[in-house]
């Protein structure tokens, strides 16, 4: 009998990458992916790399103590001393860290979730109460949902401060974030629930834009 074959899990970051390149999400080198294995290292797109385009060497794995696999040890895993993991990896670290449940985590780039994340001015977003929120395990009636916003750092490490500090006092609703004028980030058990949580929020953004575009009245908006 044939052992089953192990799916390198590069592969499922390469193809739901090209997938959000192609729906306009990982325009250019933005965003990053990472999957984390049971030996708690993960591997994380390279930092710069077109993300419609990415190979199994466009990948460095990361360990738990933060440092990439050194180069020269018998698991080169980072492909070459020039590729560096993304700038965003402790922004994936913290999140790992903060729910160990997560086995994947996904940050995207849309037009969307920028133009969404200037409705407040504060530090959450609420949502549209719309069926979608079920797919991102919210079961009520016309639930009063919101998703965490962060703001935007030059320096990385401020945003995963306050990511740290924040969650750490009130875990957020749902497994996602908005960092303003960025993009969205979320965690998830799986690699396929991770695809399914990116589509269902930028569903969910654009549904926001459109209806504000229409004149839907209050969604999205900060409550009185
Ligand atoms: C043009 S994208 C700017 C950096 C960023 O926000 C991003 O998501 C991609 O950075 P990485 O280092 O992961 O390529
Ligand atoms: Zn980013």
């Amino acid at each position: 009998m044939n052992s089953p074959k192990l799916i390198d899990p590069r592969l499922e970051l390469i193809c739901a990458a090209r997938h959000f390149y192609q729906q306009g999400w990982m325009v250019g080198t933005s965003g990053n992916l990472s999957v984390r294995l049971p030996d708690h290292s993960f591997w994380i797109t390279a930092s710069g790399q077109c993300k419609g385009e990415l190979e199994l060497g466009d990948f460095v794995r990361i360990y738990p103590n933060g440092t990439a696999c050194p180069e020269g040890s018998r698991r080169v895993e980072k492909p070459s001393p020039d590729v560096k993991p993304s700038a965003e990896t402790a922004i994936h670290q913290v999140l790992y860290a903060l729910f160990p449940e997560a086995t994947s985590c996904y940050h995207v780039h849309s037009v969307e979730a920028n133009l969404v994340s200037r409705f407040v001015k504060g530090d959450t977003l609420p949502l549209p109460p719309l069926e979608m929120l079920k797919g991102l395990g919210v079961w009520e009636e016309n639930p009063d949902c919101a998703m965490s916003i962060f703001d935007n750092h030059l320096q990385v490490s401020c945003i995963v401060d306050e990511i740290k500090e924040r969650f750490r006092t009130s875990p957020p609703q749902l497994r996602a974030l908005l960092i303003r004028d960025h993009g969205v980030t979320i965690w998830a058990p799986s690699a396929k629930t991770a695809r399914n949580d990116i589509e269902l929020v930028e569903y969910i953004f654009r549904y926001m834009v459109a209806a504000r575009g229409v004149g839907v009245w209050g969604v999205g908006e900060e409550r009185d």
